[in-house]
């Protein structure tokens, strides 16, 4: 379990986090969302005791991660896959780890074969792909068997192998009991990944809530008719506002806020003929985008002529 708690980090006139008060809880994975600069990584330097809050609190397992007696078994954190000395071989390096943590040798091997490196244990790691540095993070975060992990980008410069590795690893440790906190810009791998998402914009928390309820979003249908402006003026004489109804075609329409049964039913009592009527099944990415919409950072200020929308509403 991690707890913060008014969790706030200024550096000099930035605000990087900002009064953010969330619990992760175990037997769970909670993805961390946000744009770039939404203060993800600095959460998570808090949460490790890499960085010291300005005022409020983050503990682990109910106190500061900084105070534990037994660092490696309580959290095992990826946070920069690069900060490992390249003429080291990764089995040297995971050695050196373990020993300084009290760690049997065995764990080492156990946790080389876990990641798939037991090949290349001997190699050094100035040689490695970003792949293959990942996955050593990955075994460095796991040596000491932690109740709590914590993964920053874990699946960045992995293949697809590697991606669904690293996913099935996850919920495997979220299966037995443990805490698990990954980021990750990738939406879909997100949400095929955790069970719940905290979304970060501009250093406060903007959404806590497991995924099936950040997805649930209005219902979107898509509608086409040979007898599409009829249709859109039935439905707005039935109470639909016309600005839920956006224009895709000259037959087709997207309907925001009505289910597909309202649409049909409508339409049938009316003799008007469909020839499409699809519910849009919303994405975590469509979620996120909405609920991000005003906490981007850094908006490219010229968008292209052809990033207009596609789309423009019904006139009434
Ligand atoms: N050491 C630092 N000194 C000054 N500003 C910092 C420092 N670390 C982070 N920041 C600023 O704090 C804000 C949050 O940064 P952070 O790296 O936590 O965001 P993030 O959500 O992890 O972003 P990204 O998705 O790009 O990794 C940013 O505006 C960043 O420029």
């Amino acid at each position: 379990m991690i707890e913060a708690r008014g969790l706030t980090k200024r550096y000099g006139a930035r605000t990087a986090v900002d009064d953010a008060t969330f619990t992760i809880r175990p037997g769970a994975v909670t993805g961390f969302l946000g744009p770039n600069g939404a203060g993800k990584s600095t959460t998570m330097r808090m949460i490790v005791g890499l960085d010291r809050p300005t005022s409020g609190t983050v503990t682990v397992h109910g106190h500061r991660y900084a105070d534990a007696a037994a660092p490696l078994s309580e959290l095992g954190a990826l946070l920069d896959a690069k900060g490992v000395h390249p003429g080291r071989s990764a089995r040297s390096h995971l050695r050196a780890l373990a020993a300084t943590h009290g760690i049997p040798d065995r764990r080492v091997d156990e946790v080389l074969e876990r990641t798939g490196l037991a090949g290349v244990a001997r190699r050094r790691v100035g040689g490695f792909s970003l792949g293959m540095g990942q996955r050593l993070g990955i075994a460095a975060a796991l040596l000491g068997d932690p109740e709590v992990l914590i993964l920053d980008e874990p699946v960045n410069g992995l293949d697809p192998d590697g991606v669904l590795w690293v996913r099935q690893l996850l919920r495997h440790l979220a299966a037995e009991g443990r805490t698990v906190l990954l980021s990750s810009h990738l939406m879909s791998e997100m949400s095929l990944t955790a069970d719940h998402v905290i979304v970060l914009g501009r250093g406060r928390v903007i959404a806590d809530a497991p995924i099936a309820e950040l997805v649930r979003g209005e219902p979107r249908v898509v509608v086409a008719s040979p007898d599409a402006a009829r249709l859109a003026a039935l439905l707005m004489a039935e109470g639909v506002d016309g600005r839920s109804l956006e224009a895709v075609d000259e037959e087709r329409f997207v309907v925001h806020g009505s289910s597909a049964a309202q649409i049909g039913r409508a339409a049938a009592g009316a003799g008007i003929e469909l020839h499409e009527l699809a519910p849009i099944a919303s994405s975590l990415e469509d979620a996120y985008l909405a609920l991000t919409r005003d906490a981007v950072e850094y908006v490219d200020p010229a968008p292209a002529a052809d990033a207009a929308p596609a789309a423009e509403r019904i006139p009434a």
